[in-house]
């Protein structure tokens, strides 16, 4: 086991900078995601930390040592990529073996890890077949089964379930989790999904553009988001972002005028910002209420499609001006495709972004759990 430590971690390609100098702890036995849209730097992150590639400046810390310069096979560490990288030719036992056998291990210790590896994952039935005759969710198994044998101090996941269809993936997901809880070690994953994030991290790491937007447990992400982005990030569906106006902060309660003329209060101290400043008014999607009657200070929209999933509905509905939201709402909500629906957004559970996309700090009232 071993804990990480990013220090100034820079990476550029040539002129082209993809991590800007990142700082980052992960602890012993921590399980740690890393998140963000497609090109934010979230494989070379991993890469550098592997080893797959140099670290242009800053330091990184394996248990302590510092390893800018040591070898990958010597770090301690073992990652397991999305494309499997299975030996088509070997069994499943001498893919799972290959690394022990390179590294001089004797045939009997090479059994007994691949034997423990394979049972920790129940594939001891498969250890004669060739990678051919193993179905997608089998050979992500096989890949881990690999790493595992080696023992290391850290495993890397670079998004090891984006093969798989839905369900296993799902399933997949509660063995990696059980694995974990079994093995204990340091277990750093990336993925772009974040359902995946949220279900298997202790902590996730948000990354934007090469940088750290936000570090947190997936509740610190989900209930306190740092800003704009984050917010829209973590959650599915996506929490609802909307431009405005302050018109006024009274009291705690930033009043926040929207495009379409209505005024939402929102549980939040807006005092540092000017009235008329631009803001954004987030709400998720499970907060906002939608009805069929108006009432007072309710926000009139036109629902252009109902979603129904059955345990719930998806209302896709549009303000005045052509803003769009979406409201999750009990199955027996009346409300259907083409109706006009009254929109009510709890102050408490509204977010309020200023430009710099800061979330101003929130009341008692206003603390978001
Ligand atoms: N060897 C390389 N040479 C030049 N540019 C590279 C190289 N490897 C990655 N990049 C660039 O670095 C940026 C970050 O890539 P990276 O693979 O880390 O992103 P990512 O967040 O993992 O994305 P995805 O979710 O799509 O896998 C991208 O713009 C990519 O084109």
């Amino acid at each position: 086991m071993a804990d990480l430590k990013l220090q100034g971690l820079r990476k550029a390609f040539d002129e082209t900078v993809i991590l800007h100098g990142v700082d980052l702890e992960i602890r012993d036995g921590e399980f740690m995601v890393f998140v963000g849209p497609s090109g934010c730097g979230k494989s070379t992150m991993l890469r550098c930390i592997a080893g797959l590639e140099d670290i242009t400046s800053g330091d990184l810390f394996i248990g302590g040592e510092k390893v800018n310069d040591v070898p990958p096979s010597k770090r301690g560490i073992a990652m397991v990529f999305q494309s499997y990288a299975l030996y088509p030719h070997m069994t499943v036992a001498e893919n799972m073996a290959f690394g022990l056998r390179l590294a001089g291990f004797s045939k009997q210790e090479m059994k007994a890890a691949v034997d423990r590896a394979a049972q920790i994952l129940q594939i001891e039935h498969l250890l004669e077949r060739k990678p051919k005759a193993l179905s997608g969710g089998q050979r992500q198994r096989v890949a881990i089964g690999r790493a595992i044998v080696r023992k290391p101090g850290v495993f890397l996941f670079d998004e090891p379930l984006s093969n798989l269809d839905a369900a296993l993936r799902v399933q997949m997901r509660v063995e990696l989790s059980r694995l974990h809880q079994e093995l204990k070690t340091t277990m750093i994953y990336v993925t772009h999904d974040q359902v995946e994030a949220m279900t298997l991290a202790h902590r996730i790491v948000v990354l934007s553009a090469g940088r750290i937007e936000q570090v947190g447990t997936p509740m610190e992400l989900y209930h306190s988001p740092v800003n704009k982005f984050v917010a829209g990030f973590i959650g599915s569906p996506k929490m609802n972002l909307v431009e405005g106006q302050l018109a006024a902060s009274v009291n705690g309660h930033a009043m926040v005028k929207l495009s379409d003329g209505s005024t939402v209060p929102v549980a939040a101290d807006a005092s540092a910002l000017a009235s008329g400043a631009k803001v954004t008014l987030g709400i998720r999607p499970e907060h906002a209420m939608a009805s069929s009657q108006a009432t007072q200070g309710s926000v009139r929209a036109h629902v252009q499609l109902a979603e129904h999933l059955g345990d719930t509905t998806y209302l896709h509905v549009v303000l005045g001006d052509s803003t769009t939201l979406v409201v999750r709402t009990d199955p027996e909500n009346p409300l259907n495709t083409g109706d006009i629906a009254q929109l009510t957004f709890p102050p408490s559970r509204c977010y309020l972004f200023d430009e710099g996309g800061i979330t101003q700090p929130r009341t008692a009232a206003g603390s978001a759990g």
